[in-house]
């Protein structure tokens, strides 16, 4: 048996699709089905249904063998666990945002705190940060902070809320994660799993 994390928003969305695309529909009405449950078992598969931060964390412990995770929650926080591979999905960005002819940005809001705060390090900017938990976008239009550091995927959030994009911090895509042990102990289980999702 091995454990799949899996996250149970966007992500989980966009895997599905992708399996869709591409045809392999082996794992696809077990994963579809409507239900609470937050793991379902197909065949010596079983998948958990994680938040995404938390798909790193049961990777690294090796309750779970493989994950897809996005590489924001990986840029943001540092964990044990071998980085495998872009998937062709999950695709945005970070950037620095904020109200049209904002001056020099003093302060940030972002639940990205670790990502925005190397990037402001290494352009040498003295920037203080807010963490927010969402909608960071409201920040800069009540006056909380000059701006912002969040993803951007369609720009529709910052177009419908008056906001610009001023720089692109780094792409973001989903990427393959596993567990420094387990990927070599249960290769061939593992192997088989990515084969039959077109991965490897
Ligand atoms: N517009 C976007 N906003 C946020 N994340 C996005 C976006 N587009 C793609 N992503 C990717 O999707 C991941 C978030 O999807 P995930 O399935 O983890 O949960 P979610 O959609 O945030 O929902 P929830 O937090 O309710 O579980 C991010 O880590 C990022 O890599
Ligand atoms: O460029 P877009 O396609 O509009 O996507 C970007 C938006 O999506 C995410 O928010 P999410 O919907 O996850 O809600 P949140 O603000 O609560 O994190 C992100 O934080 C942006 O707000």
């Amino acid at each position: 048996m091995i454990t799949v994390a899996l996250t149970k928003g966007r992500l989980f969305k966009d895997f599905t699709d992708y399996l869709e695309n591409n045809d392999l529909t082996q794992y696809i009405k077990p994963l579809s089905e409507e239900t609470r449950s937050l793991y379902t078992v197909v065949d010596n598969v079983k998948f958990i249904f994680a938040k995404g931060p938390d798909v790193p964390t049961y990777v690294e412990s090796g309750v779970a063998d493989i994950g897809i995770a996005g590489s924001d929650i990986i840029a943001e926080d540092k964990f044990n666990i071998l980085n495998v591979s872009q998937l062709p999905f999950g695709d945005c960005h970070f950037s620095v945002a904020g109200l049209p002819g904002q001056g020099e940005m003093k302060t940030i809001a972002t639940k990205y705190t670790n990502v925005a705060s190397k990037y402001f390090r290494e352009k040498k900017m003295d920037v203080s940060l807010v963490h927010l938990n969402g909608s960071v976008e409201l920040a800069p239009l009540l006056g909380l902070t000059d701006g912002i550091v969040d993803i951007v995927q369609t720009g529709n959030t910052l177009k419908d809320n008056g906001l610009i994009e001023y720089e692109k911090i780094m792409d973001i895509h989903a990427r393959l994660i596993a567990n420094k042990r387990t990927f070599y102990t249960k290769e061939d289980e593992i192997y088989k799993f990515l084969t039959e999702i077109g991965v490897f």
